[in-house]
């Protein structure tokens, strides 16, 4: 018999202790939840230590890029069509080179956002940022800034140009990393897995890429998409006449070196970059993270800024450049309705 003649049994002592639990529960559930909102908040990461794993993510999926392409093994697939009907391939390049560049960030942050093109939750992999600093970027970003980890979303390109990488046509193809802090683009990585070189921005502090001296925009050269262009050519006539000299080239990280200045062998020079079809964050957001570092603009077609948080469309096409007026070229711009690109 039990003190004060309460006898209970196990059942009983279980129910008892689960009421116990709920009545905590129910009184500081208030409590634990701010504990467990202002304990993610307080958690910041430093922009130069997430450029630095940016670039060494870029240049990581860079190697399976260039090895798979190498060895002639890309295991071509169709992901199926964009809305022009277009094929979108996925090839053994883009899949590998996403398991290192994504797991890189995510076993080295595992609370950030980070938002690939491709996924692949099945094989992971084990790599963990080296945490070297690359002297250039030690250099150029002595500063450093902390940054909440809830205001960062990550995008990631495995592989872009995937259409001319399955041709072979090497110069076009990059692998990019881009951070957005409250949407918008503050670190953009660019990596050239074929020639090995990187370029690279933090907005507001570095940047190892400089634009050219010289834009020209009566007429612009303006370089276009080779495979996604849709009604582009009619587009660019109409804003800036028939003599205008347009560049097609594939990959958007590769159009927006174009119209920079990087010190690598194989590019084409352009004044602005238009595409008129649709396109998604992780194409755009580094390219955007590195003009807006050197000055320049890349907007949607009405000239609006593109935030780079929620979900991955961009519906409003694009516009591109550094140096020049933009918000003069946008007027220039015919004010059609996209869909009838
Ligand atoms: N209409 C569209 N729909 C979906 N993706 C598009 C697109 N136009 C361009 N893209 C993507 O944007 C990138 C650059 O395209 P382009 O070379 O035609 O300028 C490519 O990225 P990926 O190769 O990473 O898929 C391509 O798939
Ligand atoms: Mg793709
Ligand atoms: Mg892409
Ligand atoms: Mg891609």
């Amino acid at each position: 018999m039990a003190p004060m003649g309460i006898r209970l049994s196990p059942l009983g002592v279980a129910v008892f202790c689960l009421l116990g639990v709920g009545v905590i529960y129910h009184l500081y559930a208030g409590v634990i939840s701010s504990r467990i909102s202002s304990f993610r908040q307080r958690r910041t990461v430093s922009l130069r230590d997430v450029l630095a794993l940016s670039i060494e993510a870029a240049v990581k999926g860079g190697r399976e890029v260039k090895r798979i392409r190498e060895e002639n093994h890309l295991e071509e697939k169709s992901k199926g069509e964009t809305k022009e009907g277009a094929s979108e391939k996925l090839t053994l390049g883009d899949l590998s080179s996403h398991r290192r560049m994504f797991f890189l960030i995510k076993n080295t942050y595992p609370f950030l956002q980070v938002n690939s093109e491709e996924h692949d939750d099945a094989e992971g992999d084990p790599g963990v940022w080296s945490h070297d600093i690359p002297n250039e970027v030690k250099q150029k970003i002595p500063e450093d800034r902390e940054v909440a980890a809830d205001r960062i979303t990550v995008w990631i390109d495995p592989l872009d140009a995937t259409q001319e990488y399955t041709e072979n046509l090497r110069k076009y193809v990059t692998t990019m990393v881009c951070v957005a802090v409250d949407g918008e683009p503050v670190i953009g990585v660019i990596h050239k897995p074929f020639t090995g070189y990187t370029a690279w921005a933090l907005v507001g502090s570095g940047s190892n890429v400089m634009p050219r001296a010289e834009y020209s925009t009566n007429p612009p050269k303006v370089i276009v998409s080779r495979s996604h262009a849709g009604k582009v050519k009619d587009f660019i006539e109409e804003a800036f006449g028939n003599n205008t000299v347009i560049i097609p080239a594939g990959g958007a990280g590769y159009k927006v070196l174009a119209l920079l200045d990087p010190p690598d062998e194989e590019y084409e020079e352009a004044d602005i970059y238009v595409h008129v079809t649709f396109i998604k964050k992780w194409d755009i957001c580094a390219g955007n993270a590195i003009l807006k570092a050197s000055g320049g603009h890349m907007t949607t077609l009405k000239g609006q800024e593109i935030d780079y948080s929620g979900h991955e469309k961009n519906e409003g096409g694009l516009l591109a450049s550094v140096k020049v007026d933009h918000k003069a070229l946008v007027d220039r711009l015919p004010k059609r309705d996209l869909d009838k690109h």
